[in-house]
């Protein structure tokens, strides 16, 4: 398992040791003592679980406090583009993002601490996403900003028109970053 840094501080980008042979492949999708020994010792507490079309848009989203999530996300099957946003006050990249392709051809991951928005474009179709968290879904707590803030000037551009895009009500109406007040 191979955990390299990203130009955004804490977020980590994880490649399994894939094993092949004539039957196929085995890897550890996830082993905490590795992931500790780079400083991801989040406590996950719950499994989440997505299935998405080409073209579906979830995002950009995160939890307040005292329900703040740090993410390791994953695609099972398919691929997304994987974008976390740095929202954390004091960070000297705040407001900055980081994208990464993950799919089930590359077994990538991505760890997502808490103080960052998170969302992703899907690339294919019948894409499985998967992640652990590390706090518990909590509705109310629920916090975003939209996929196509100016400010975070998030480059999506995966040959998908707008036209293409697949988005929830929710994430239609999230806020702007420069009405967004972070609570990280
Ligand atoms: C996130 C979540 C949702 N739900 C229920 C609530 C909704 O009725 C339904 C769909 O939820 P939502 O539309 O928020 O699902 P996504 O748009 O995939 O949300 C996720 O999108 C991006 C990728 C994230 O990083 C977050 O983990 C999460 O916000 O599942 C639950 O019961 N538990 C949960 O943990």
């Amino acid at each position: 398992m191979q955990i390299t840094e990203t130009p955004i501080a804490g977020l980590l980008v994880i490649e399994p040791k894939v094993w092949k042979d004539n039957r196929g492949y085995f890897y550890e999708s996830y082993n905490a003592r590795i992931l500790a020994e780079a400083g991801i010792t989040g406590n996950f507490v719950q499994d989440n679980q997505s299935f998405s079309q080409k073209g579906a848009l979830r995002g950009m989203h995160a939890q307040n406090m005292p329900f703040e999530q740090g993410k390791l996300v994953r695609v099972l099957k398919g691929a997304v583009l994987d974008v976390a946003v740095d929202i954390r006050k004091a960070s000297a990249t705040y407001g900055q993002h980081f994208s990464i392709e993950l799919s089930g051809e590359n077994h990538k991951q991505l760890w997502v601490p808490p103080g960052f928005l998170h969302g992703f474009l899907t690339l294919e179709d019948e894409t499985i996403f998967t992640y652990k968290v590390t706090n518990y879904y909590d509705k109310a707590s629920e916090i975003g900003v939209m996929w196509n803030d100016p400010d975070l000037n998030i480059n999506w551009n995966r040959e998908i028109s707008e036209q293409e895009l697949i988005l929830s009500e929710k994430d239609l109406i999230l806020s702007s970053f420069k009405d967004f007040k972070s609570p990280f």
